[in-house]
């Protein structure tokens, strides 16, 4: 195991990347799917199952845990790893985020974002140096900078200062960051939906020399040409030989067109946020198992998927428990989504290594435009 944190780009196949990240507490091979923790658990799933499926690493949520149980107590703990048990790699975001979209009252200027805790109201103050010592408290792995994802629809004035003021956040997220070895901090490339500043922040973070770069400010409604246009004019502008981790995205399609654009790391709530509602992404596309069809189906979602819950459960029955809205329900479709996303994380790997990517993901589309049988 390393004792730094290395990047190796194995191959690539097109505008696809076959590669690795290399850290102390493990590699993540990438195109890499993170699946999300919230508060510190990926909801409705114990780890050892995540773990199963394929996950080389997970999300903390640098916002609920800071609110409770704080990060000073997880460090008091022993840190994210020791409480939640999860021995590889974590990331953390900001909580900039999260902020912006789950708590009250918020000011957010050049010092940070001040906002009222949705728990018990309480008013916090994050600043670029709170966030990273939170999530060095936390003890995390990888540490995304504090930034402004400006809420669309916005002016390019506002994206513009936005995006400036999340460049200034980098510089003191790597500051206050300092030299941690076997750990990594991200900066997050900003600039909404305007070429011209897409480019300068990226370029700008370029010139920091940070261990990998997010795409942030998408994913926000947007269509999703419009999102893969921006990647094609940000990805030229970061270095090859870093990491690109695209935020909150995506759907199995989001991903895919992602992936042949230069995209290395995914985080998405969608397959266990979709999984509890009855949403079950396949090979053959999305099946609603609440569904009347499947009231009497007693095949599997997927026959050919090595995770039980694909595999040995019939459609009769997870209809049955997400009608009846009981727990194992949400639990086995979120558990079968997390499985199809490695399934298909693990055959973009395979395409690209064997030189067929377009190949896969055209044939992956034709099965997913055939729909369910
Ligand atoms: O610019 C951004 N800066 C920082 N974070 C972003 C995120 C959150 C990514 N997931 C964090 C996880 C950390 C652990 C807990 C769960 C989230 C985004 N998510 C989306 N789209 C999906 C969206 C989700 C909700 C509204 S849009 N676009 C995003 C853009 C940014």
């Amino acid at each position: 195991m390393s004792e730094s944190f290395q990047f190796q780009l194995k191959k690539t196949d097109g505008g696809a990347r076959l590669g690795e990240v290399s850290m102390p507490r493990g590699t993540i091979r990438t195109p890499a799917f993170m699946p999300v923790g919230t508060v510190g658990t990926v909801k409705a799933m114990y780890l050892d199952q995540v773990r199963e499926t394929g996950a080389d690493i997970i999300l903390g949520n640098t916002y609920h845990l800071m609110l409770r149980p704080t990060a000073e107590r997880v460090a008091r703990l022993g840190g994210l790893h020791e409480l939640i048990r999860w021995q590889h790699p974590i990331l953390t975001d900001s909580g900039g985020f999260q902020v912006m979209s789950l708590s009250g009252l918020r000011k957010l200027d050049e010092k940070g974002v001040t906002f009222k805790s949705h728990v018990d109201g309480s008013t916090h103050h994050m600043s670029p140096e709170r966030s990273i010592e939170i999530q060095g408290l936390l003890g995390s792995d990888i540490q995304m900078q504090l930034d402004e994802c400006v809420a669309l629809p916005a002016t390019p004035k506002e994206i513009e200062r936005a995006m400036e003021m999340s460049l200034r956040w980098a510089e003191r997220c790597k500051v206050a960051f300092g030299n941690q070895p076997g750990k990594a901090m991200f900066g997050i490339v900003q600039g909404g939906v305007v070429p011209e500043l897409r480019v300068r922040s990226a370029q700008a973070l370029s010139g920091m020399d940070l261990k990998g770069y997010a795409v942030g400010g998408l994913a926000v409604g947007e269509p999703q040409e419009v999102m893969l246009r921006m990647l094609e004019i940000t990805l030229p502008e970061l270095p090859t030989e870093k990491p690109r981790y695209l935020m909150g995205v995506g759907t199995p399609d989001d991903i895919l067109k992602s992936v042949a654009r230069g995209i290395d790391m995914f985080d998405c709530v969608m397959p266990t946020r979709s999984g509890r509602h009855g949403l079950a992404f396949t090979r053959r596309g999305k099946v609603n198992i609440r569904n009347a069809r499947h009231a009497e189906d007693m095949r599997p979602l997927d026959d050919q998927s090595n995770c039980p819950a694909s595999r040995d459960y019939s459609r009769a029955y997870l209809h049955h428990l997400v009608r009846a809205n009981e727990a194992l329900g949400g639990m086995l479709l979120s558990w079968h989504n997390l499985a199809y996303y490695q399934e298909l994380m693990q055959g973009i790997r395979q395409a690209i290594a064997e030189g067929r990517f377009a190949d896969f993901m055209a044939e992956t589309q034709e099965n997913w435009a055939r729909g369910d049988l």
